[in-house]
């Protein structure tokens, strides 16, 4: 059923911006994580898997109930790697244990958005932990080697539209495939900490080759050691998406404004917030200087 948010009245922008600040600095701080790549991609990831098992037609999953800290969510093999995730967020939970986790989680995906010089992520509380028999199944996230139906399918159970699709899937101008993680590799020329619109100019300009990678998955690589994944593709392959992923390429700031309004959306799927419940938009580390 429908998940009603609580926000915590005792609680203000300057308490949660206490967290966003102590993940913040968690992130400054071990730089040197993933080849110095850091762990704000991986942050985003885990906001977006503990939010990506919504489905609208039974109103279940979503980000509310923090079900990501039970095993049988995190041991999903499409949340390989995110382990790590949870065990940099450990800390900052113990020190504000008044939070949700899955306000956490999503407030983890926001800061690290918004560190890596991406667009402000208005972001509201009230989510509130559900026990771990309300956990969902596993198999809720998306196949990697899907094609443009799959994607547009897959988002659609969300309510997404094709906007909302291709803006979120910018969200890999971050980070990297890891072999052990997902099954596939790479890029080992680009993986980067800094939030961009190089997703899509990568997506266009490179000369991709269809290749299988060490693990006998096929993906694309290009001459300068980036990749694709099928999935990735795909937002070539559909003229729909063609054209969205071309405004990107030649428009940053609309990437910015699109992407702030799907991950938002993404994150608060499946969540009813009160009317008069303002959304807190926090500083960045830089602007508190
Ligand atoms: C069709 C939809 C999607 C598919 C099939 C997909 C698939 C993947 C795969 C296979 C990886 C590599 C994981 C690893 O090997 O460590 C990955 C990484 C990542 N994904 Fe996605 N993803 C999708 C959508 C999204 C969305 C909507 C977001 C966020 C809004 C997102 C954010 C990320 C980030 C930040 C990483 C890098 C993590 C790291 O560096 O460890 N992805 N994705
Ligand atoms: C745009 C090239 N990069 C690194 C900046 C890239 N490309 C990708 N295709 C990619 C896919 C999944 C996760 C991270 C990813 N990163």
């Amino acid at each position: 059923g429908l998940n009603v948010a609580i926000p915590n009245k005792s609680k203000s922008i300057k308490d949660y911006q206490n967290v966003y600040n102590d993940i913040a600095e968690k992130i400054r701080e071990e730089d040197e994580f993933d080849n110095y790549i850091g762990y704000g991609p991986i942050l985003v990831r885990i906001a977006w898997h503990s939010s990506g098992t919504f489905d609208k037609n039974n109103m279940t999953g979503g980000s509310f109930g923090g079900t990501m800290r039970f095993k049988k969510e995190i041991n999903d093999p499409s949340n390989a790697g995110l382990k790590q995730a949870d065990e940099f967020l450990a800390p900052i939970y113990k020190k504000h244990s008044w939070i949700s986790h899955g306000d956490l989680y999503t407030l983890a995906g926001v800061t690290a958005v918004q560190e890596a010089q991406g667009p402000k992520i208005p972001w509201r509380p009230g989510r509130v932990d559900q026990p771990e028999n309300t956990t969902p199944e596993n198999g809720r996230l998306p196949d990697a080697t899907g094609d443009s139906s799959y994607v547009r399918n897959y988002f659609g159970r969300f309510g997404f539209n094709d906007t909302e699709i291709v803006a979120l899937i910018g969200a890999h101008c971050l980070g990297k495939t890891h072999l052990e993680n997902s099954g596939f590799e790479g890029p080992w020329g680009a993986a980067s900490n800094v939030f961009s619109n190089e997703f899509f100019v990568n997506l266009l300009n490179e000369n991709w080759k269809l290749q299988k990678n060490a693990a006998g998955n096929e993906q694309y690589d290009s001459p300068k050691g980036y990749m694709m994944l099928p999935a990735d593709f795909a937002l070539r392959q559909d003229n729909k998406f063609l054209k969205l992923v071309k405004a990107y390429a030649n428009d940053q700031d609309l990437f910015f404004n699109d992407f702030a309004k799907a991950y938002v959306k993404l994150l608060e799927s499946g969540i009813h917030f009160p009317a008069d419940q303002k959304p807190f938009i926090f500083k960045t580390l830089d602007e508190q200087e």
